[in-house]
């Protein structure tokens, strides 16, 4: 069954289909921002990279460590809380990312990397942070602001791929920018046609259930990741998973005692092309294992050529099916009241 105008406009009331399919022009727009990009990190010295970020801006950062995992020399961390490790030093490339600019626990851990010496980017679009970096005179890159930071991800991925790009720490350039651009364009065409596609349809069949998400653990990491924050965020739908090959070394034998919730559960399982052999022959076993206690059970590829095309190509699927699946729940996809409670609470104390 095809959804209306009228149902989506009624339900999404600030917007986010608007920014959602505004998505590659934000990309190509965060292009341009960066594309002059000059930094007076000193790269003779950087031997390990520290970001920090918290929720849709800790996003950018994961991915940028997993795209990076094959060919980037140094260890790369992503720290997602007030405190930075033990290690973080003078030789510390630290990458500060926040949309407001306002996030507690990233100034706090910036405030200690820079206690350390670290060499500091903020990425930002204001805030505390953007203040700090003009003050100190720190490096950073300033995106533009006023939407939520989950649908930003354009303005923060693209800065951080230009910073490795700039470094030296990646083995693909320009070229796999502008495939991105390029596909995502195309299939945001496809998945914003209302009359029927396959966000929508995967959305129909995750109503009512739980997703769980499982996929390889080094390049699609993040992306499963996504998944699960866009359901949570998006569609106010608690959202589960977890990678191979660790799960099949103990996750798999919890599915024993799920009775209770046979029919109650989906599965949603993401392949990449350059998924370890090994995982993908384990991916499939635990599809045959657990498949007659799901709902439902969907095998997703990724497409694309670079390895950035591919990563992008299931975020951008991710973002749509929690925005279909916000409207089919009839639940306003932008407000995150549970979240403004907890700061406001948090702010009492
Ligand atoms: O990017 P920032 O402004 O630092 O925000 C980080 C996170 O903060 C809040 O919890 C928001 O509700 C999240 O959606 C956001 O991702």
């Amino acid at each position: 069954m095809q959804l209306t105008r009228e149902q989506i406009t009624s339900v999404d009331g600030q917007n986010m289909w608007e920014l959602i399919a505004g998505f590659p022009n934000q990309w190509d727009e965060a292009m341009k921002i960066t594309e002059d990009l000059s930094l007076s990190v000193d790269s003779d010295k950087v031997n390990k990279i520290c970001c920090v970020g918290m929720g849709g801006s800790a996003m950018g950062p994961d991915l940028i460590k997993a795209y990076s995992f094959g060919c980037c020399p140094h260890p790369v961390e992503v720290i997602r809380h007030y405190s930075v490790p033990n290690w973080v030093d003078e030789n510390t490339l630290f990458i500060a990312c926040s949309f407001s600019g306002n996030t507690e626990e990233t100034l706090s851990a910036l405030e200690q990397a820079r206690e350390k010496g670290a060499q500091i980017i903020a990425i930002t679009s204001g805030g505390t942070l953007l203040l700090n970096a003009t003050k100190e005179e720190f490096d950073y890159i300033k995106i533009p602001g006023g939407i939520p930071p989950r649908a930003a991800l354009g303005f923060s991925f693209v800065p951080l791929f230009r910073i490795f790009s700039y470094l030296g720490f990646l083995d693909e350039g320009e070229e796999a920018l502008s495939e991105t651009e390029l596909f995502l364009s195309q299939q945001g065409e496809l998945l914003s046609d209302i009359s029927d596609n396959e966000a929508l349809s995967l959305a129909r069949e995750l109503q009512d259930t739980l997703p769980i998400v499982y996929s390889d653990s080094t390049v699609m990491k993040p992306v499963n990741q996504r998944w699960r924050n866009q359901f949570e965020e998006n569609s106010k739908t608690l959202s589960y998973g977890n990678v191979l090959p660790e799960m099949t070394h103990n996750e798999i034998v919890g599915w024993e005692q799920v009775v209770h919730l046979t029919g109650r559960l989906s599965v949603i399982m993401l392949f990449d092309k350059a998924d370890d052999k090994r995982v993908r022959k384990r991916m499939r076993i635990v599809k045959d294992l657990i498949e007659d206690q799901v709902a439902s059970i969907h095998v997703l590829s990724t497409r694309g050529e670079s390895r950035l095309t591919r990563m992008f190509s299931l975020i951008q699927m991710a973002d749509w099916t929690s925005f279909y699946l916000a409207i089919i729940n009839n639940v306003d996809p932008t407000p995150i009241a549970k979240i403004d409670l907890l700061k406001s609470r948090l702010a009492e104390e």
